[in-house]
């Protein structure tokens, strides 16, 4: 069991590093929070799937058929991973990326990892301390719900807590959208974590029905995590992107293996059945809070270190097709003058490899017959970033 679930761990952490660091790069600059949101809403169908179906599923084809099922899963995720692997590469080498990204990754050392900025180590603790108090709540809240409020069967309490996932599966999408629009990652991060603080507080300390909890938990859930995840690219050179991701990964999955050992220590019971005293539940909701608490200090040192470097996280980096259109052309304007132009090329080119930016977002307009522009993003903190690099090459 140990060594099964070990190998489905490290496998699924791999993907979901890998995956991320696709989606980074492919969404920069575009649709970034909506893309990660709907890596998230998806992972939350598979876990409503699972809440609704694997228990009836399991007692209709028992154990061994629910297994082979769970197989079949991996081995489709798998045959999705080759396909985006493909399109990934592809992609590179239509855009001509390919070469300089493998350049620039071969150049990424592990002691780089002291020089990623204090903005993601930030961001790292305020998505540790966030996730903390989410999946060891999830993972335990069934049967608090038996033990704590009457009247409630194990189907009806594990209904109640799929809530929170439900509520992420609808919301996720529209608030990647909201997000992509307004920005604002650092200022909503902090008051998901806020608002998250009377969801254990209604559990610790009142009788409120706990789907009022589970529902509003799946509300503040579903903005921490538009919030968080994409603004990793934001704050990280492109180069390092999959070691960041990978690093955020590791810690939040520390972090929160650490609460299911304190948590079981809490509530101090290894069998499913016997009711745990409510003073326990007790102590493990004021932990969940404790948790959240300390999320919203690290948002607010967060917000505060993103004000003084700039705002990168609460701009937004989403442009639309006019704002890029215009942006193009006022950035054409101002360095006209002082960019030589470069030979006319056959094809899109960047003017100098050592300055790529290694993200596929180049705008690609035509403010003058037969010219396209391909620009930088200025704001991308990318190791070698010259922000005033710019081509122009025939269509
Ligand atoms: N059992 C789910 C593990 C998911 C880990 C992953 N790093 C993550 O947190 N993704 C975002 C999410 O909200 O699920």
């Amino acid at each position: 069991m140990l060594t099964g679930r070990l190998l489905l761990g490290s496998g699924n952490g791999s993907v979901i590093i890998v995956r991320n660091r696709v989606t980074a790069f492919w969404f920069k600059g575009k649709e970034l929070a909506l893309a990660f949101s709907l890596t998230v809403s998806f992972a939350r169908l598979g876990s409503a799937l699972n809440f609704f179906f694997t228990q009836q599923f399991e007692s209709h084809y028992g154990i061994q058929w629910t297994l082979w099922g769970g197989t079949i899963l991996c081995v489709l995720g798998l045959l999705a991973a080759n396909v985006v692997s493909v399109l990934d590469v592809v992609g590179m080498k239509q855009l001509g990326l390919d070469g300089a990204i493998k350049e620039e990754s071969k150049k990424v050392r592990v002691q780089d990892v002291q020089h990623l900025p204090l903005h993601y180590w930030l961001l790292v603790f305020t998505v540790m301390f966030f996730y903390n108090g989410v999946f060891p709540f999830v993972a335990n809240a069934s049967k608090f719900i038996q033990d704590k409020y009457d009247g409630f069967d194990q189907k009806t309490a594990a209904y109640i807590v799929g809530a929170v996932y439900d509520c992420a599966l609808v919301l996720s999408a529209p608030v990647g959208i909201l997000i992509d629009y307004i920005g604002m990652r650092g200022v909503l991060a902090f008051f998901s974590a806020l608002l998250t603080l009377p969801v254990f507080a209604l559990l610790a300390f009142t009788d409120v029905p706990p789907l009022v909890s589970t529902l509003w938990l799946g509300v503040t859930y579903s903005f921490a995590a538009a919030s968080t995840w994409p603004s990793i690219p934001l704050v990280v050179p492109q180069a390092t992107l999959g070691t960041a991701m990978g690093l955020i990964g590791s810690v939040q999955m520390i972090g929160v293996g650490l609460c299911n050992l304190i948590v079981g220590t809490i509530l101090g019971t290894k069998s499913g059945e016997a009711k745990i005293p409510l003073w326990r539940w007790q102590q493990m909701m004021i932990f969940m809070l404790a948790n959240i608490i300390a999320c919203v200090a690290t948002s607010v040192a967060l917000n505060i270190v993103d004000k003084k470097q700039g705002g990168t996280l609460n701009r937004t980096h989403k442009r639309s097709p006019e704002a890029q259109r215009s942006q193009i052309l006022k950035e054409d304007d101002q360095k006209q003058a002082q960019i030589p132009l470069l030979p006319l090329m056959d094809k899109p080119q960047m003017a100098e490899p050592q300055s790529l930016t290694l993200s596929p977002c180049l705008l690609l307009t035509n403010s003058a017959p037969g010219t396209q522009h391909v620009i930088h993003q200025p704001d991308d903190p990318i190791l070698s970033c010259n922000p005033t690099s710019f081509s122009r090459s025939s269509t």
